[in-house]
């Protein structure tokens, strides 16, 4: 394995917190429940609350912070604990160079289950897992919480580590009843968090316009994460899987990675954001000489992606390749990706007869590009008749949504 040599991440705090505390042992192994957290009560009352959405790509945990914690004051040692946690966690906005809180995004005096506080929400590479218990473990976060809910592949997948490695129970929720869950929590307490993209070709006048998403049924749902799930959803309960891709945002960043050499996902974006896909792709005026009037093809619609490379017939070929930048290429990958997924969202809500296409996931993050291109893409093919909506939550729903669940189901 090639050597790690990223300073400040999870790894890298690790070694120093182990090199600066002596004392502190990291391998507390086998931690047993200390007789509060084995009280689901007392974690439901004065624990953090913790949920996590450990998807292939990244893991987005939501820390629910209450406002009030005395109610552990009877314990010095927990309270004290609590204190460093929320601490670390609330203080910080960034854990090492690959954990990161999305402070824009906390959500203030929400209530969980009558209960005051406030949502954070962090980020950090699902790969980074290992460590991240490591870190949990050296926080003391295993002696407060006995369990934590967990959604995602991951909940599957890490099940045996969290056990094995800081003696944590993952109470498993399904991915798409959380994110469900989560998006009707959020939305309901977030004025702002939907939203559309009005004129979203002409930069000089595109904006971003907020939707009343209070009633939102029927709408589908594109999950744009490492892979792409779709689901139309009727009401509150009733939802399906209809389709889905493996055409996702793992792979944007996978090809970009490999074309282009960059290392992360806001390098690929903003490559992309200075490229011009048109010098990789070929496009229907490429073919055509213009429009494809008879079956309303504009003649600046892309015909066939990345195409201009590889006209092996034409004496240019080789030429054109070289000049090609890294720009145009993470851009034309950007374009590749986004159309397809916008493709196969249109049918999807055609086959269901669904106006409203909501997409979401962190492919969207800091990707106003894939947005506009989405929202133009379902008015275009559509004549008007569908509409692309966004979330300023884009990744978060999972997590938030099995912390809900897990108290919903602690009630019944
Ligand atoms: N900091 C980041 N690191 C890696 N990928 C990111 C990052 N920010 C956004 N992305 C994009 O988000 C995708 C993962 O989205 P997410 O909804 O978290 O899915 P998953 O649950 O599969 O991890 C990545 O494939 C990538 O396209
Ligand atoms: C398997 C998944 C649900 C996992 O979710 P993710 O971590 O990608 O958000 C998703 O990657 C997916 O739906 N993939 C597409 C599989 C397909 O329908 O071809």
């Amino acid at each position: 394995m090639a050597p790690h040599s990223c300073k400040g991440c999870l790894r890298d705090i690790i070694a120093r917190m182990s090199s600066e505390n002596k004392g502190i042992p990291m391998e507390v192994n086998g931690i047993e429940g200390n007789g509060i957290t084995d009280n689901p009560f007392m974690s439901v009352i004065g624990m953090p609350w913790f949920g996590m959405d450990i998807g292939g790509t990244l893991c987005k945990l939501v820390y629910f912070e209450p406002k009030d914690i005395s109610k552990n004051k009877n314990d010095a040692e927990v309270e004290q604990t609590l204190r460093n946690i929320r601490r670390y966690l609330t203080k910080n906005s960034a854990y090492g160079s690959t954990g990161h809180r999305d402070i824009h995004l906390q959500m203030d005096n929400v209530s969980i289950r009558g209960i005051l506080g406030t949502l954070h929400f962090i980020r950090f590479p699902t790969s980074e897992m290992k460590n991240f218990l490591v870190l949990a473990k050296y926080k003391g976060m295993a002696k407060l919480v006995s369990t934590v809910c967990a959604t995602g592949g991951g909940a599957y997948k890490f099940e045996e580590d969290f056990k094995r490695e800081v003696n944590m129970k993952l109470a498993k929720f399904d991915e798409f009843e959380s994110l469900l869950k989560g998006l009707q929590y959020i939305d309901a307490r977030s004025p702002t968090e939907c939203y559309y993209w009005a004129n979203p070709t002409d930069e000089s006048k595109c904006t971003k316009v907020n939707y009343d998403f209070s009633k939102p049924y029927p709408f589908l749902l594109v999950n744009i994460g490492s892979g792409v799930s779709v689901l139309a959803v009727y009401s509150e309960k009733n939802y399906k899987r209809i389709s889905g891709t493996s055409i996702g945002g793992g792979t944007f960043l996978g090809l970009c990675c490999l074309l282009t050499g960059c290392n992360s996902f806001e390098e690929a974006i903003e490559l992309a954001a200075e490229g011009d896909h048109t010098h990789v792709d070929k496009l229907v005026r490429d073919i055509y000489g213009g429009d494809y009037e008879k079956f309303g093809l504009p003649g600046d619609l892309v015909a066939s992606s990345f195409s201009a490379l590889c006209s092996f017939g034409q004496m240019n070929s080789r030429e054109r390749r070289s000049k090609v930048s890294r720009q145009d290429l993470a851009r034309a990958t950007l374009v590749t990706i986004t159309n397809n997924i916008g493709s196969i969202a249109r049918m999807c809500a055609t086959q269901e007869k669904i106006e409203n296409v909501v997409f979401i996931g962190n492919f969207l993050r800091v990707n106003p590009i894939a947005m506009k291109m989405l929202a133009y893409a379902m008015d275009y093919w559509s004549k008007g008749t569908m509409k692309a909506l966004f979330l300023e939550h884009e990744g978060y729903f999972g997590a938030v949504g099995c912390l809900l669940q897990f108290h919903e189901d602690l009630k019944s």
